[in-house]
């Protein structure tokens, strides 16, 4: 039997964001399931415009007896992150991310995935993100993202 629905709503000063108009709907690993048992997320930009992400760890994220996957909270910010830098007008994929695990993440909870865009330099751009919910921080991560060709990423975003 499915889980009960989530509140998943956003900062009364934040916006809905489209990923799949932006990046296509292949972000299934993470995004694919709305009502499934393993992530629940929405999208949001803030009022500066950065990416945030409201998300739901299911029972099926689960790593430490009642607590999230180290892998499952990765995806997260490989997509969210890597999302970020679409979102900034930057057409990327992951080169390198990295993961601080500061406290173990219960599931069955919301928590919010924040953003930001450290830095440009050639291809290379740098975003930092973090899953927080309150005064509590579950995972840090700075992400490296390399631009691609824009032919590659209209191919990649299903626009060619
Ligand atoms: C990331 C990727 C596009 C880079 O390949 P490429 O286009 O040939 O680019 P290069 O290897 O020339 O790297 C470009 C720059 O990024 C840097 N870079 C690339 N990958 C890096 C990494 N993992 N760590 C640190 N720097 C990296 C390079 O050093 C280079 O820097 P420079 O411009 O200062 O010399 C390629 O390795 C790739 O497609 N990887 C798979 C990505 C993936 O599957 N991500 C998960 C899904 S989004
Ligand atoms: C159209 C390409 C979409 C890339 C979206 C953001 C990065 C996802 C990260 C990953 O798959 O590892």
């Amino acid at each position: 039997m499915p889980m009960p629905p989530v509140d998943l709503s956003g900062e009364a000063n934040w916006t809905e964001f489209d990923a799949p108009s932006l990046v296509g709907a292949s972000l299934r690993f993470v995004s694919g399931e709305p009502e499934g048992d393993r992530y629940r997320v929405r999208y949001y930009r803030n009022a500066d415009g950065a990416l945030r992400a409201r998300i739901w760890f299911g029972p099926e994220t689960e790593g430490p007896p009642g607590h999230a996957h180290g892998g499952s909270m990765a995806a997260v910010m490989d997509e969210v992150l890597g999302l970020a830098a679409w979102a900034a007008g930057y057409p990327i994929v992951v080169g390198n991310l990295n993961v601080d695990f500061r406290n173990l993440l219960p599931l069955q909870q919301v928590v919010t995935v924040e953003s930001e865009i450290l830095s440009t330099s050639g291809r290379k751009v740098m975003v930092r993100g973090r899953i927080c919910k309150g005064d509590t921080v579950y995972a840090e991560a700075d992400c490296l993202c390399i631009t691609i060709p824009e032919q590659a990423a209209a191919e990649l975003a299903g626009k060619h």
